[in-house]
C-alpha cells in the first residue's frame, strides 16, 4: 500500500469545513459529482473527435448510480475521460477550481466559523462536498487511452492514498461511504433510490448524458389484471433536454438561476437571463447571463472571457472568446448551433464564417436587451452600469473608437442638473436653445467636481454638465468626438463662448486696462504657466487653472499614473485665470500700482491655490505655507 499524503493546506481547510459542516443542504454533493462526471464525458467526447477515434459512440456514454444499503455506499460511475495518477493527485489533492477558491477566500474573510452555514450553498464547492455526507471517499479512475488505473482514497482527516488497481473500462467510479446517522441528520435517506431520483430531477435534469440507476418498480404481474409485483429495472432519471433547448415559457426563474450558478460557479443569481433562439442561414440557441456582481478578477488579466460552445448539444469548448466582443466580456453563457462542425478547433474559430454570424447576432441581442433594460427598468440598468459600465467605456475608447456606434447609447454619466446618472440622449434632448456642445468636466469624485470654480457660472447659466470620474472617461469622449452631432466640450479648456457680446467687450477692455499687470504676473510665473488671463468663466471664486484644447489636466494625470509614468512628458497647457470681479483682483491692482515687485508673492500664492483646486500637488509646500503665514501676520498688524 502506498504512503499517505497530506492535502495542501488550503484544501485541508476546505475539507475540514465540509466534514464538520452543519449545512442543511448537503444534498448538493450529488449535483457537484454529477456535474464533474458530465464534464468528464464532454472532455472524452471532444478528445475522441479530435483524435478521429471512432471507437467511442455517443450512445454508450453514461453516468450510473448505485446504492448498497448493507455497506451504506453510493457509487457513481462515468465512462468519461478518467484521470491519470498525476491528475488524481493534482485535481483531488489541491483546490483547483474557481468556485472552491472563491469559497475559500470568502471563508478566510469571515470571522465567525459558523458562517459556513450560509455560504456553502452559494458556491459550487465541487468534489470536496462529498465529505459533507461521506466519512470516506474512494475514486477509481482509468484514463482514456491508458491501461493503468488508480484508486484515490481518503477519509479526509488523515490525508489520502493513491494505489494502482485493476479497472476493466475507462472512466471514473466514485464510492461514498456514508456517515453514521445522527440525531439531526439522516444520511440513510441518500440510500433510497426515490430520494436520489428526486435530487437528480431537481439539480441535474438537463445533464445531456443519461443518469441511470436500478430502481424498484411496481409492475403488473404477467397474465394478471390487477396484481402487481416489484421488479428491478434500470431507469434513466434525467430528461436530458438541455435547458437552452427547452421552451422559454416552461422554464422557471429558479431553474435558470440554479443552472447559472451551478454551471458558471457564481454564488449570486444572475442579474439578467437572455435566452434566445435564432433560425436562419445559421441557426443557434444562446443562453446568456449578466452577473449581478462584478467578478472579483474582472478588471484583471486573470479574467477569461468567452462563451461555452456546443454543436448539436455536444460540448465543444469552454470560453470561446470569439463569440463575445471585448466590451461585453462580462456576459457568461453558451451558444449551441447545429450548423457548426463538431470538429471545430480553437484555431479555426477565428476564421469560421458561421461563428462570425453567430457572434454578431449575439452582440446585437445583448445590446438590444441592455437598451430594453435601460428603457424599461432604470434601476436595474443603473445596477448593471455600476458593475460593468467601466467596461463599456473602455469599449468606446479601444480600437480607436471603432465600436462607439454600438455602445454610445448605453453610456451614462452623472449630471450636474439632474444629480444622477443620465444618458447622452437624455442630455441632448434637454440641451438649451443655442447650446452647441455637450459640456463636461472631470475630477476625482462628484462632490469635488461640483465645487470646482469652473462649474459655477456654467451651471448658473442653466447648462447641464456631465461630471466624469473614471480615468477612461475623457479618452472615451475624445474618440467619440461628438454625439448626435453635438461635440463634447470640456468646460475647463479653451473658450466657452458663454458670454454675451457686451460681456465679451467688457472683458476685453479689462484685459487691455490691466495689460501691464497681467504681463508681469505671467513673467513672474513664466516657467509654470503659458498665460495669465482675465477669466470669463469664474463667478465667485478668485482663480482657476485651465488648459487649451487638446490634452486636459485629467488626461495628464492619467498618463502620469501609468506604469511607465508619461515617458514623453505630455502636459496640458496651464493658463491661470483670474476673476476680475473678485476682490483679489482689486487688491492686485492696488499692490501693483504701489509696488510692482510686490505682486511676486501674490502671483505665486494664486498659482498654488489654482493648482490645489485642480488636484495637482504644489511644487514647494513649505514656501507656500510660509508665505501664507507671513500674509496672516501682516494682516493681523493692519
Ligand atoms: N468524474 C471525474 N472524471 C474526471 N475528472 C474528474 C472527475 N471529477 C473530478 N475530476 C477532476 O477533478 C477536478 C476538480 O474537481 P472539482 O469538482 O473540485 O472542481 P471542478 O469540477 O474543476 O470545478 P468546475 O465545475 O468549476 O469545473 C476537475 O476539474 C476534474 O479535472
Amino acid at each position: 500500500m502506498s504512503r499517505k499524503k497530506q492535502f495542501k493546506a488550503e484544501s485541508k481547510r476546505l475539507l475540514d469545513l465540509m466534514i464538520n459542516s452543519i449545512y442543511t443542504h448537503k444534498e448538493i454533493f450529488l449535483r457537484e459529482l454529477i456535474s464533474n462526471a458530465s464534464d468528464a464525458i464532454d472532455k472524452l467526447y471532444y478528445q475522441a473527435l479530435q483524435n478521429g477515434d471512432h471507437s467511442i459512440s455517443r450512445d454508450d456514454l453514461k453516468i450510473e448510480l448505485a446504492v448498497n444499503k448493507d455497506d451504506r455506499t453510493i457509487t457513481l460511475t462515468d465512462n468519461g475521460i478518467g484521470m491519470s495518477k498525476e491528475e488524481l493527485e493534482e485535481n483531488l489533492g489541491t483546490i483547483a477550481r474557481s468556485g472552491s477558491l472563491a469559497f475559500k477566500e470568502n471563508m478566510d474573510a469571515k470571522e465567525q466559523p459558523d458562517d459556513d452555514v450560509d455560504i456553502i450553498g452559494q458556491f459550487g464547492v465541487g468534489f470536496y462536498s462529498a465529505f459533507m455526507v461521506a466519512h470516506k471517499v474512494q475514486v477509481f479512475s482509468r484514463k482514456y487511452n491508458e491501461d493503468a488505473a488508480y484508486c484515490w482514497a481518503s477519509d479526509a482527516s488523515d490525508g489520502y492514498t493513491i494505489d494502482e488497481v485493476e479497472m476493466p473500462e475507462r472512466g471514473t467510479k466514485i464510492v461514498l461511504y456514508l456517515k453514521e446517522n445522527t440525531d439531526d441528520e439522516n444520511y440513510d435517506e441518500y440510500l433510497e433510490s426515490y430520494e436520489l431520483e428526486r435530487l437528480i430531477k431537481k439539480y441535474s435534469d438537463y445533464i445531456r448524458y443519461p443518469i441511470r440507476m436500478e430502481m424498484e418498480v411496481s409492475v403488473k404481474k404477467e397474465g394478471s389484471e390487477d396484481e402487481y409485483e416489484t421488479k428491478k429495472e434500470i431507469r434513466t432519471l434525467n430528461s436530458m433536454v438541455p435547458l437552452w433547448k427547452r421552451n422559454k415559457k416552461d422554464i422557471t426563474t429558479e431553474e435558470y438561476n440554479e443552472f447559472y450558478k451551478n454551471k458558471f460557479n457564481d454564488f449570486a443569481d444572475p442579474q439578467k437571463v437572455i435566452h434566445t433562439s435564432v433560425e436562419g442561414a445559421v441557426s443557434f440557441q444562446a443562453l446568456l447571463f449578466i452577473p449581478s456582481k462584478t467578478p472579483f478578477n474582472f478588471y484583471s488579466q486573470d479574467y477569461e472571457k468567452g462563451l461555452q460552445l456546443y454543436s448539436r448539444s455536444v460540448f465543444i469548448m469552454d470560453k470561446a472568446s470569439e463569440l463575445i466582443p471585448e466590451y461585453f466580456r462580462f456576459v457568461r453563457g453558451l451558444v449551441d448551433s447545429q450548423d457548426l462542425s463538431l470538429n471545430i478547433s480553437r484555431e479555426m474559430l477565428q476564421h469560421d464564417r458561421q461563428l462570425k454570424v453567430i457572434a454578431s447576432r449575439v452582440e446585437k441581442k445583448i445590446k438590444s436587451e441592455l437598451l430594453n433594460m435601460l428603457k424599461n427598468d432604470r434601476e436595474e440598468y443603473e445596477k448593471f452600469w455600476n458593475n460593468f459600465g467601466l467596461q463599456l467605456k473602455y469599449g468606446v475608447y479601444n480600437d480607436y473608437g471603432m465600436h462607439k456606434e454600438v455602445l454610445q447609447d448605453l453610456l451614462m454619466f452623472y449630471s450636474s442638473s439632474e444629480q444622477k446618472l443620465v444618458t447622452l440622449d437624455e442630455y441632448v434632448s434637454r440641451m438649451k436653445e443655442g447650446q452647441e456642445a455637450i459640456y463636461f468636466i472631470s475630477g476625482e469624485n462628484i462632490d469635488k467636481i461640483d465645487k470646482l470654480p469652473q462649474c459655477e457660472l456654467v451651471k448658473d447659466k442653466g447648462y447641464e454638465i456631465l461630471y466624469l470620474t473614471d480615468n477612461v472617461d475623457e479618452f472615451a469622449l475624445q474618440v467619440m468626438m461628438n454625439y448626435q452631432e453635438k461635440p463634447f466640450k470640456n468646460i475647463n479648456q479653451g473658450d466657452l463662448n458663454l458670454e454675451s457680446e457686451e460681456e465679451k467687450k467688457e472683458i476685453e477692455s479689462k484685459a487691455e486696462e490691466n495689460k501691464g499687470l497681467l504681463e508681469d504676473l505671467k513673467d513672474v510665473l513664466k516657467d509654470k504657466v503659458n498665460d495669465v488671463k482675465i477669466s470669463s468663466r469664474l463667478k465667485t471664486h478668485p482663480v482657476c487653472l485651465t488648459s487649451d484644447e487638446g490634452m486636459s489636466f485629467e488626461m495628464e494625470k492619467v498618463l502620469s499614473n501609468m506604469p511607465d509614468g508619461n515617458p514623453y512628458g505630455m502636459k496640458a497647457t496651464r493658463i491661470l485665470e483670474i476673476n476680475p470681479n473678485h476682490e483679489i483682483f482689486q487688491a492686485l491692482q492696488k499692490i501693483y500700482a504701489e509696488d510692482k515687485d510686490a505682486i511676486e508673492d501674490y502671483a505665486d500664492l494664486l498659482y498654488n491655490q489654482a493648482l490645489l483646486i485642480e488636484g495637482f500637488p504644489i511644487e514647494d509646500p513649505m514656501d507656500f505655507s510660509n508665505k501664507i503665514c507671513s500674509f496672516m501676520v501682516k494682516a493681523s498688524k493692519l
